[in-house]
């Protein structure tokens, strides 16, 4: 069975046996009738993926490892905050008439900021120092910038990006880390998505940086089940589990700007049937 499946379920687990309710209080969200979408919550959730261990799927359902690629493509790589450069439907709720998303996600990735080295946008820099100053401890991006929240659909859930690089010795190759932090997270549709996109991210950077990827922290301050996921979460983690999918990228791309969803290759990856027609609380 993979590990990501034994962090899934013991942190669905413990959400629901030991979290909070929102029930009664004044939330944001709403179901599409119209009512509240009430969660139980779980303040401050840490879970530890090495990637040099397994990649970190769930074998219960189906994780899309393409689109997940491609929402990651669009904000870090496209710098787009608009929802037809994505090829999936999952933002189309977020975006105004014109399909933007406002100043979120990409658009912020795609901000220039002038420093003594050059100007760089956020990934750019992120691209200098890795193979300038590998062992630089300021190597992060953030999406939250302060004074562009009402001007978004949506305010960033996973906001800010770490990379942290490790020499390990006997090692020819530094190791390239990462901490995802994330302020909300809607645990059944999206928590196994922003894992294996921010793994998928790690190991893109790891390779045009001709670094081995390691772990990949996941902090999550509100992880949350809604109230109408509860009962099919309490299915979900009865599955039986399978072993890790193998997933690679093509070794033949140097460039981060010419990685696409053709370059993720994933073999043998046994899992459970598709959870239909999760509600999303919008
Ligand atoms: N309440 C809520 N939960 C979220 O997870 C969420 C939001 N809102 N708002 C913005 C984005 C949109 N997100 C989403 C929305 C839907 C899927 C989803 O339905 N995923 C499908 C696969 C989709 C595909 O194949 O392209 C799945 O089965 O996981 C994933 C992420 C994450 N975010
Ligand atoms: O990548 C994402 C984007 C969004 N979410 C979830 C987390 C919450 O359930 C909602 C956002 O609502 P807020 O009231 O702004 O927290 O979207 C996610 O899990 N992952």
């Amino acid at each position: 069975m993979s590990h990501a499946d034994e962090l899934f379920c013991s942190m669905c687990r413990d959400i629901i046996d030991n979290g909070t309710t929102t029930e009664g209080e004044l939330v944001r969200p709403h179901w599409e009738d119209g009512s509240p979408a009430y969660t139980v919550k779980r303040f401050g959730v840490v879970n530890r993926y090495d990637l040099r261990r397994e990649f970190p799927a769930i074998t219960l359902r189906r994780t899309a490892l393409k689109s997940a690629m491609d929402e990651v493509l669009w904000i870090y790589q496209r710098k787009s905050n608009n929802v037809g450069d994505l090829s999936s439907h999952i933002w189309d709720s977020w975006a105004d008439e014109n399909g933007s998303i406002g100043k979120a996600y990409g658009y912020q990735i795609g901000q220039v900021t002038h420093y003594p080295e050059g100007d760089f946008d956020q990934m750019d820099k992120v691209l200098y120092d890795l193979e300038h100053t590998p062992f630089s401890r300021r190597i992060i991006t953030s999406t939250y910038t302060v004074g562009d929240l009402p001007e978004m659909g949506l305010y960033p859930c996973a906001w800010s990006v770490t990379y942290n690089v490790t020499q390990e010795p006997g090692n020819p190759r530094p190791t390239l880390n990462m901490v995802l932090n994330q302020r909300s997270q809607d645990v059944l549709a999206a928590n196994n998505w922003n894992v294996c996109q921010y793994a998928i991210l790690l190991m893109m950077m790891a390779q045009v940086s001709g670094m081995e990827a390691g772990e990949l922290l996941h902090v999550i301050a509100d992880a949350h089940i809604y109230d109408r996921h509860v009962p099919l979460v309490e299915e979900l983690i009865e599955r039986p589990q399978y072993p890790a999918p193998k997933v690679s990228l093509n070794p033949a791309v140097t460039d981060f700007y010419d990685f696409t969803v053709d370059d993720l290759v994933v073999e043998g990856y046994e899992h459970g049937p598709q959870v239909k027609n999760i509600p999303i609380a919008v």
